[in-house]
């Protein structure tokens, strides 16, 4: 009898791999940060990354991390947590869980939260000793989200076009 196939890529693989291959899209040439919305089923809600809003060329707002605040990506770039909510093609993601390449920022910890999603699964938190992060873990812990690191099993999942 012939087996299975063996090293295919478990749940947490795959949807981590969807939000790091939609984090590839990402405009900011500092951080790319990719994430996707998974529901208790296994199938996926929504993806996102981080980019301007609608409307908004990427050729014309800032992508500079430093100067005056207007003229700086901050105050414009929306948060891939925040696309994938938004992208999600049902509103109440009750029970579904996040999948994101960096741990949320404070707001979209609120979006999160709101959502109803209940878990969420990082790959980085380089962040963490930010007031953002502190803030959103607070909020995370206090209504219940959980929160886990994803820790790899193989160093890389390839994809080949040729
Ligand atoms: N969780 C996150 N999701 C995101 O999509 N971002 C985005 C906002 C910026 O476009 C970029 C961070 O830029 P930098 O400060 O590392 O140059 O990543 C940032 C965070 C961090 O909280
Ligand atoms: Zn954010």
């Amino acid at each position: 009898m012939v087996s299975k196939r063996t090293d295919y890529l478990s749940w947490d693989e795959y949807f981590m791999a969807v939000a790091l291959l939609s984090g590839l899209r990402s405009k900011d040439p500092s951080t790319q940060v990719g994430a996707c919305v998974a529901s208790a089923a296994n199938k996926i809600i929504g993806v996102g990354y981080n980019g301007f809003p609608w409307g908004c060329s990427d050729d014309d707002l800032p992508w500079s991390r430093e100067g005056e605040y207007l003229d700086t990506k901050y105050p414009y770039v929306c948060h891939a947590e925040l696309n994938a909510v938004l992208n999600s093609t049902v509103r109440d993601l009750h029970d579904c869980r996040i999948y994101v390449a960096l741990f949320p920022c404070n707001e979209c910890g609120k979006v999160i939260i709101q959502s109803g999603i209940r878990e969420i699964i990082y790959l980085s938190d380089k962040y963490k000793d930010t007031d953002s992060v502190r803030a959103a873990k607070l909020m995370f812990a206090k209504s219940g989200v959980r929160c886990r690191r994803f820790v790899p099993e193989r160093a890389s999942v390839l994809l080949s076009f040729l």
